[in-house]
């Protein structure tokens, strides 16, 4: 919020006139917390006239009350004691992350008939029903925006503006570190190690990066926005989740040569029987929308019935860009507290239920080192033949590291169930003539 944005106090919604101060307590004053608090703090005339009411930051529950903090915020704000804060207000902002004590917390405030706003994706990705339930029963809104894609607006829109829609598919860049690390391999040929090195330089990776680079984090994200788009109850481990460490600089580079680029694919989509999640690194083509996606940027694409295909673009982390995303929510919930009525009820009325990804059909791109000798391209084409996998494109060119008696034969299938794709696959690295299987990277249209 700039300093330059006007105030706008119309009388009907003068803060007096609604009787009551909205009293807020926030869980947590690390990247995220710590910018709400400043927000709030900086701007309270501002929040005063959105909400309807006066805006009061009631205390800041943390685990240190000395620690240093890379805001500065009024010392008499903290304290250790997170329940008591939470008994005394009237909204919660839980900004600590982790299961526990974060959702015990939560609960009490549910419990208690308090709105809660919340950014924990791990934590509604494994307990998003039995909160959701919570808040449904005390008849409160239980918010988190900021939980997928940090600002971009991806949550209300799935649950609102295409309430009247049926979603087909949910295709995410969900996190910021993995397409930072695969953007810069992409633009720059940086390996692995030396793209992710500058991520956690620069500040987008975690110290321990492994939930971005493993893909768990983006799974969580998966998670939360499959329920909401498909009216159904999913949770982290109804995600199939394949990281970024096995994609090397020879993969992109070949993709790159092909016209695709790799991205780490949060996919969500309808299938017969259900709906598939995976989080996997995939191949698209460089003239789809999220190809552009570069940096630490995060997008989201969905494709509708009605709506046909629609993109979500923006910060998928950072203090501040969150703290939008937390604060949006916020201000949401307090109006409702001031003005009355009730909290919506998300219903999962659809339950569709997991597909496990066997049957999915999805396609792959596969890099073989063979003896470059007669028969060898017929006996590789009956594999893909004996196991019902059709060849959409197959290329042959010299072995890059110059060995005479070797050559490289690059394939793209057809889509194919992915169980027939992964046993092609294994009997391929059985032929005594094939000398390496390398590059097996699923693609998105390839027929
Ligand atoms: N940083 C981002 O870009 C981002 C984006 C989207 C969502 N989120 C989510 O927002 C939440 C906060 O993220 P962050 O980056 O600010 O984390 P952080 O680690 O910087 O801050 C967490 C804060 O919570 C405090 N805390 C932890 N456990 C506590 C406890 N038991 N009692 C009291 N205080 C406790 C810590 O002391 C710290 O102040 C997380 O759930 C995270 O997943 C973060
Ligand atoms: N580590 C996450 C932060 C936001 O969830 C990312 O890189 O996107
Ligand atoms: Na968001």
């Amino acid at each position: 919020m700039s300093d330059t944005t006007p105030e706008t106090t119309r009388p009907e919604t003068d803060p007096a006139a609604a009787g009551r101060t909205v009293r807020v307590a926030l869980l947590g004053a690390g990247n995220v917390g710590a910018e709400v608090a400043r927000t709030l703090l900086d701007h309270g005339g501002e929040f005063a006239a959105r909400v309807g009411a006066p805006v009061e930051l009631a205390g800041i529950a943390v685990r240190d009350v000395n620690a240093r903090r890379t805001v500065e915020l009024p010392a008499e704000l903290f304290t250790t004691d997170a329940e008591a804060l939470i008994d005394a207000a009237d909204v919660v902002i839980e900004l600590t992350g982790g299961i526990e004590p974060a959702r015990s917390r939560i609960l009490r405030a549910l419990h208690a008939g308090k709105p809660v706003v919340s950014g924990n994706k791990a934590l509604i990705a494994r307990h998003g029903r039995q909160l959701q339930d919570a808040a449904d029963a005390a008849g409160v809104p239980l918010s988190y925006e900021a939980a997928v894609a940090g600002a971009i607006p991806i949550v209300r829109p799935m649950r609102d503006s295409l309430a009247g829609d049926r979603v087909d598919r949910v295709l995410g860049i969900m996190n910021g570190t993995t397409n930072y690390v695969l953007d810069q391999m992409d633009t720059t040929g940086a390996s692995f190690g030396d793209a992710l090195a500058e991520a956690q330089h620069l500040g987008y990776a975690e110290a321990d990066p492994t939930a971005d680079v493993e893909g768990h984090d983006a799974a969580a994200k998966a998670a939360i926005l499959a329920s909401i788009a498909f009216h159904s109850t999913f949770t982290i481990d109804d995600v199939y989740c394949r990281g970024i460490t096995g994609v090397t600089a020879e993969d992109v580079a070949a993709a790159r040569e092909a016209g695709y680029v790799i991205k780490l694919l949060a996919i969500c989509e309808r299938c017969p029987g259900g709906v598939n999640l995976r989080v996997v690194p995939t191949m698209i083509r460089r003239d789809h929308p999220l190809a552009g996606v570069h940096g630490a940027y995060n997008a989201v694409f969905v494709e509708a019935a009605n709506a046909g295909s629609l993109m979500f673009y923006g910060a998928g982390a950072g203090g501040a860009p969150t703290a939008s995303a937390v604060l949006g929510d916020f201000v949401s919930a307090a109006r409702r507290l001031v003005l009355g009525g009730p909290a919506q009820v998300a219903e999962p009325h659809a339950q569709l239920p997991a597909v496990p990804m066997d049957d999915v059909r999805t396609s792959f791109s596969i890099t073989l080192t063979v003896q470059d000798r007669l028969g060898v391209l017929a006996r590789i084409a009956q594999v893909f033949a004996d196991h019902g996998v059709s060849i959409l494109t197959m290329q042959q060119t010299d072995h890059p590291g110059g060995a005479p008696d070797l050559a490289q034969i690059r394939l793209v299938t057809h889509r194919g169930a992915n169980k027939d794709l992964v046993a092609t696959v294994d009997a391929l690295g059985e032929l005594a003539f094939v000398e390496e299987v390398a590059g097996v990277i699923r693609v998105e249209h390839a027929d």
